[in-house]
This record gives C-alpha cells, structure tokens and sequence, in this order.
C-alpha cells in the first residue's frame, strides 16, 4: 500500500518562541532554522512578522537563508499584517503567508466582537487578498476545537473556494480529545464538497497532555499537515512535539501509514541545539530527547535488554540520532577523537569553535580524571551560550563560613583592563555577584538561580542557570565550573554581557520582566548603596 505524505509544520520560532524563556536573538533563530531545515520539515513559520521590528528582520533573513524549506509568517486577518507577512517572506525560494481568525463564539462575542457572518465575510476577504499576492495561503481558524462544527464546516468551504491552499483547525486551547478531533476532522473530511483542493492541517496544543495524541487522530481522520514544536515548546503547557509525533509515526507504521521528510536522525541535535541556544533543558524524562529517554535503570531492564533490546526498547537511540561510541575522553585525548566525539553526540562546531572548546576540555580533563558525555554536553553549551564577550572572569577569593558573613573579591576583565572590588552577602555566591556589580556600575536583581551536577561523582561538574533583571528585560546566562561559585559568577557574566550588549538588549534577545522589579528591595545593591560604593554624597 502506498503510504499517504504528510507534511510537518514547524512553529518553533513562532509559537515556540511565545513561551516565556524560549526568546531568541536574530542569530540564534537563524541557527535553528538552518537545523530545522536540515532536520527535514516541510515548512517552517519563521514568526509573526507584523508583531516587532525583529520578528520582521528574522522571517526576513531566515527566508533568505533557506534553500527549499517553505517558510511562512503568520498574520491577523488584517491587511497591514498580510502585507507585512508577505514582505518579510517574498524572498523565500517557497513563501507561504499564513493568516487567521478565530472562529468559536466564544472568541467572536468577546474578543474579535463580531458576528458569524462578519468573520466568515472577513476570513473570505483576507484569503482572497493573501492569494493576490501570493499562491501559497494557509488560512487557520482558531479555536476550531470549541467551533460549530456546522460553521466550521462553511468557513472551511468558503475559504477553500477564496484560494487558501492549507486549511488549519487548531485546537488552540488544548481543550480537545483524541475523539473530538476524529469527529472534527472526519466531520470536514466527508462534508466539505470541496476538500479535494485543499490540505487539512491540525494544531494541537497540549494543555491537557493529548497535543501528540490529537495531531495523530487528526491525522488519521484525513488532515495531512500537522504543525509541532522542536521539545513541544509553545504557548502554555506548548505544542504537539515534533520528535514525539514524528517517533510516534515511525514505530507505529501500522496504525499510521505516513511518509514523512523529517530526517529522523536529526532529532537529537535539533533539541540540543535549542537547548544551547536558549539554556533550557528538557526534563529529563521528556520523550525521545529527555536524558533519561534511552537509560536503563533497573536490573529487570538490564537484564532484559543484555539478552535483547526489543525487551525494553521500542526504538533505538540510534535512530534519534544517539550515538554509542567506545572512545573514552581524558587529559591524554587528541582533537580528533575530542571532535569525533562530540560530531557523535550531535554537534557540529565550526573550527575556532572546536579549536577553543578542545582548550577548555583539556582544561577540565586537569581537573576531572574521566570526561563523560555529559560533561562535554555542558561544556558545548556553555560555550556556545552566543554571549558577547564584554566582562570576563580574571580571579576571585570568597571568604564563607557558617559563623561569619561571606565577603569576596572579584577580579574581571575588559579587555585590556582589570577592575576589582570586594562586596559582603549572606553567602559566598551573593557576595561575588554583588562584587561583579559593583565592578560594572549596572544595578540588576536576580531573578532565578538553579544550581545542578552535571555528572554523579565527587568532581562533578556544577551548572549554574541564572536570570537577572536590570528592569528592561531579562536576560538568561549559564556557567559550568568544577568550583560552583566560579559557575555562578560565569553565569552572572554571560548574563551581563547580553545585558549590556545592545544588539540583545531591548529587542527578542531580552525577555520582558513579568512584573517591574523593586529596585530598593531586589536590587543586589541599590541605589543608596551605589552612591556610598562610589562616594557620592
Ligand atoms: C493563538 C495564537 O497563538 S495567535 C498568535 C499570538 N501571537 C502574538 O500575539 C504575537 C505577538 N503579538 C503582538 O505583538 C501584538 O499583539 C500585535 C502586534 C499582533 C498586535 O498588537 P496591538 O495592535 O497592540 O493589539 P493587541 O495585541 O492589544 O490586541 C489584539 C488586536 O487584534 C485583534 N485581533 C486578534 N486576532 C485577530 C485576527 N486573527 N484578525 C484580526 N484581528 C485580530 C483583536 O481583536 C485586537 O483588536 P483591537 O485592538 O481592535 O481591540
Ligand atoms: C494562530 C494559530 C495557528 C495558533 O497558533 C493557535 O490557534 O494556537
């Protein structure tokens, strides 16, 4: 039987990027699309082009990036947004403008303020006008899951008839079930006269843990694109996850006869790559990519899989893109093998990437006896946190105890010149950060800190996650050190510099904070205390 193709929709830098966290410079969104283009995805919605300057500079260059992806921007059913849309994407090789309008009663009566007819008349109206400018149109009718199915089924027609060659019925508030969305889809499906022209996409979204489970139903019901998210990351509780979704296709060919482009061993270095980019991990039991998806605990298990695989393993690391490898990395290990191992791990580094990273290894194998993988994952992504380099750590002296308050010297680096001071706090890491605030005279709160092991054993690597807030943004930063408080002080420093960079500051780089911070109480110092440090009156 041939198998039916279907085509996967990737929002990663779109509903992706509206998760709190997951923002991302122009760089960065250029990097991931390269990845998502190597990963295989039909299409790619590289943003929302009317919504800011740099969401409309980022679909512009990734569509000039991207040789065959399609890559569309999503837009209001409103002129000036499908203008903006279709400027940002024209100078893709495949442009697709993607333009919606929610549908249910609930989104007309309170949001939009509109009647049935006046968004059926404005849905029709915008495809046409998205259609004189472009034969690629998806048109999405949000909150299709919570719609009239009657009047879900005329939009469709309508809009089919206006020109729109994708039609998406999103489950936009995670609401649906896997029944709803077999009786949806099969409902337009056998309905709609003129489905034959048109591709039906699902949108699922996973407020209630079924986002994987529902795109698979709306497939099989007949819908042919589904739109997803490298690690399900998206609005709330996030997307339907690409790796899931597309794993779920390839081990279960019986139940969903699909082929697909996806490259399915592309799928550990897409999510490691969204990782090193924006510093957030997966949890570790996540599907497919969590770092425990291919461990094997338990003796049971061991036993199990030693006799064979198939005991516990319904796929194989391999086929993720996981590869096993018998070289062992220490402080007598070459570049090669160091390169070899990390290509095998899912990374690919350019050469003075490689070059300072086998430095920084060597550094570490001094002070580690064996460098385990993990390891190097934490050192590649702590290298590649694409921080400019303004502040750099030259030494620091903490003095801590259980009896005492913490003091610490620290001594950074601008270019050339050194600056040091000495700050007191209620423990050793609060003591040096404010030392590095006192040295580069920008007042900033800290917003979170996390502190992990990388690795199980007494010279473990600490990971230090870090947010600060200088009350325009919020900026992310990560440190790895075998010494914790040199972690955090390297997080408060890859933190700085994308404060104080202004090509990050102020734009999608930054975070906005949810609420303003009290620069009196948050502050590591404040400003009273400035102007003492400083000897101002
Ligand atoms: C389900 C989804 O994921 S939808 C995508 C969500 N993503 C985003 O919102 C991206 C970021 N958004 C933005 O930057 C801004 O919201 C903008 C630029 C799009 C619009 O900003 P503003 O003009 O300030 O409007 P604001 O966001 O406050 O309100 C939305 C307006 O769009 C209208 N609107 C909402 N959806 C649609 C639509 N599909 N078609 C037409 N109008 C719409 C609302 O009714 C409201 O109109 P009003 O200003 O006349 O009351
Ligand atoms: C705009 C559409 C596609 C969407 O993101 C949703 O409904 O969740």
């Amino acid at each position: 039987m041939e198998k039916d193709r279907i085509y996967i929709f990737d929002t990663t830098l779109r509903d992706g990027e509206q998760a709190p966290g997951y923002s991302m410079n122009l760089d960065e969104k250029i990097r991931m699309a390269l990845q998502l283009e190597a990963l295989g995805v039909d299409i790619l919605e590289a943003g929302f082009a009317i919504a800011s300057p740099g969401d409309f500079a980022s679909v512009q260059a990734i569509s000039r990036e991207l040789k065959h992806t399609v890559v569309a921007s999503l837009s209001r059913a409103l002129e000036k947004d499908i203008d903006a849309a279709w400027e940002a994407v024209k100078l893709a090789k495949r442009p697709r403008i993607h333009t919606f309008l929610a549908t249910s009663d609930l989104h007309l009566q309170y949001k939009l303020k509109m009647s049935r007819e006046d968004a059926l008349a404005k849905a029709k109206a915008m495809v046409s006008y998205a259609r004189n400018l472009n034969d690629d149109v998806e048109f999405s009718l949000e909150d299709a899951t919570r719609t009239d199915l009657d009047y879900l089924c005329k939009v469709v027609e309508e809009v089919i008839k206006a020109g729109a060659k994708v039609v998406n019925l999103p489950d936009t508030v995670g609401y649906a079930t896997p029944d709803d969305m077999t009786r949806m889809v099969g409902t337009v499906m056998n309905r709609v006269p003129n489905i034959d022209k048109a591709i039906i996409a699902v949108h699922c979204h996973n407020d209630l843990g079924l986002a994987v489970a529902n795109s698979l139903a709306g497939l099989k019901a007949g819908a042919r694109q589904a739109e997803c998210t490298v690690c399900g990351i998206g609005e709330r509780a996030g997307n339907a996850a690409l790796e899931e979704l597309i794993m779920g296709i390839r081990t279960r060919s019986d139940e969903y006869p699909f082929s697909y482009n996806v490259k399915t061993e592309e799928i550990i270095r897409s999510s490691r790559l969204l990782t090193q980019i924006t510093g957030v991990k997966p949890n570790p039991s996540k599907a497919i990519v969590g770092a425990n998806a291919f461990a094997h605990e338990s003796g049971i298990h061991q036993h199990g899989m030693m006799a064979n695989s198939l005991t516990y393993e319904i796929m194989t690391p391999e086929s993720v893109g996981v590869m096993n490898t018998s070289l062992v990395l220490g402080k007598h290990s070459g570049q090669h093998a160091f390169e070899k191992r990390l290509a095998d791990l899912g990374y690919t580094l350019g050469k003075e990437e490689a070059k300072n990273l086998f430095a920084e290894f060597k550094n570490l194998a001094d002070r580690k006896k064996t460098i385990t993988d993990r390891d190097l994952i934490a050192l590649v992504e702590n290298a590649s946190q694409s921080s400019p380099v303004i502040w750099e750590l030259e030494s620091f002296v903490v003095n801590s105890g259980n009896m005492m308050t913490s003091t610490a010297c620290v001594t950074l680096r601008k270019g050339e010149k050194k600056f040091q001071e000495v700050a007191c706090g209620t423990g050793p890491v609060y003591a040096s950060l404010r030392a590095v605030e006192k040295i580069i005279r920008h007042p900033f709160s800290l917003e979170d800190y996390s502190l992990q092991a990388v690795t199980e054993h007494r010279d473990a690597l600490g990971e230090v996650f870090v947010k600060i807030s200088d009350g325009h943004g919020i900026y992310r930063g990560r440190g790895v050190s075998t010494d914790v408080i040199e972690a955090s002080i390297l997080s408060c420093l890859a933190a700085v510099n994308r404060m104080l960079d202004e090509t990050v500051a102020g734009q999608t780089g930054s975070l906005k904070p949810t609420t303003p911070p009290n620069f009196d109480n948050d502050m590591l110092s404040t400003h009273s205390d400035k102007k003492k440090e400083r000897g101002d009156a």
